[in-house]
């Protein structure tokens, strides 16, 4: 890594940071091998007391990037670095300050929660008070049930306990609210909120949008490898540049008359014209209006409100979602 990109000797290196990230995998096909490029040269970085949430879609990178980072998997190349050593080989020393949730292939099955959790804190030094980190994510109640036997969601409660065991400085989540019921999920990001409070960074993977919305500092939106957009969710939805929908519920009449005789303000503008970038649309008895539209339009569409001598139904003006970027981003196809 080039000595310009290093934080000053004083202040503490970032929790992750990875350039130009590589990662290639040799599959065999036939005869022959085909190179599977998993990651593209991505960059990011993830401090202490934020949460950073890499969000894609499926196959995008985003849990081969996270392995690279925990020093899993050795990049092909590219700079990676965890509290500022290469994770790659690093020592028991370097993997004891950051904590991994397993996912479920990685729990010993037969194993009790309760004792296995015991087992776990056992092997740090400074250990995390595990009776209290139990009862407030409610293993409790079924701290004696062996695993295997446990709902996904109790499983993926057990799996956060024991990357928090160590008492660690980061620590790395793979779709932490996966299978959690809304009051799990709610104990889980108090819980993740509590640790970032404490100085903790967290770096976690989710497909869930209204996670990410609700719970990260930092959003790292990764699309084939790469990096598309990062910043504060703010940042994002800012940086889109769209602004929002406009949804109106119309009555009957309205309808009829939209129908007879659809207002000038929501037919398609030619290419290049003002107003080409506005989609107007009426669904069943609800119009939506999307893309680069600005007050005039507001102002058009109350007149012929107006003009029908009824209030409409309903009218709102919603602001653009994480999703809407997103998807803006990524595209709608599946992968
Ligand atoms: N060991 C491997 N051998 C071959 N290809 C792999 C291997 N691991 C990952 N890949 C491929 O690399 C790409 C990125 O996979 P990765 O698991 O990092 O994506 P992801 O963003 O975590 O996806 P998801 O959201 O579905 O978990 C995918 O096309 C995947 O099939």
């Amino acid at each position: 890594m080039p000595q310009d990109r290093r934080e000053p000797q004083s202040s503490p290196p970032p929790a992750v940071e990875v350039r130009d990230l590589v990662v290639e995998f040799k599959v065999s096909s036939g005869p022959g091998f085909h190179t599977v490029q998993a990651v593209n040269g991505l960059d990011f970085t993830a401090f202490h007391g934020q949460v950073t949430a890499l969000l894609g879609p499926n196959g995008a990178g985003k849990t081969t990037t996270m392995e690279c980072a925990q020093g899993l998997l050795k990049p092909t190349s590219g700079a990676v670095r965890l509290l500022g050593e290469n994770p790659w080989n690093a020592g028991p020393q370097l993997r004891a300050r950051a904590g991994v949730m397993l996912q479920d292939g990685g729990l010993p099955q037969s194993a009790r929660p309760g004792e296995f959790l015991r087992h776990v804190s056992s092997m740090y030094r400074t250990a995390a008070d595990m009776p209290r980190l139990m009862q407030r994510l409610g293993i409790d109640g079924f701290a004696r049930t062996p695993l295997r036997r446990l709902s996904g969601g109790q499983k993926q409660r057990v799996a956060l306990a024991a990357a928090l065991a160590g008492r660690p400085e980061i620590v790395f989540l793979d779709e932490p609210s996966a299978g959690l019921d809304p009051q799990s999920r709610g104990v889980v990001f108090d819980l993740i909120r509590q640790l970032t409070e404490e100085g903790v960074a967290v770096v976690l993977t989710t497909h869930l949008l209204d996670d990410a919305q609700r719970l990260a500092d930092r959003v790292v939106i990764v699309d084939r490898g790469t990096v598309r957009a990062s910043g504060t969710v703010a940042e994002l939805i800012a940086g889109d540049g769209e602004p929002g929908m406009l949804r109106i519920g119309l009555t009957a009449g309205q309808r009829e008359a939209w129908i007879r005789r659809p207002p000038s303000w929501a037919a398609p503008a030619a290419p290049g014209e003002p107003g080409a970038a506005v989609e107007v649309r009426l669904e069943g008895e609800e119009v939506t209006v999307t893309g680069q539209f600005g007050a005039e339009l507001l102002a058009q569409a109350s007149r012929w409100l107006e003009a029908t001598g009824e209030l409409p139904v309903s009218m709102s003006l919603q602001p653009r979602t994480l999703e809407d970027v997103f998807l803006a981003i990524a595209g709608e196809e599946i992968r």
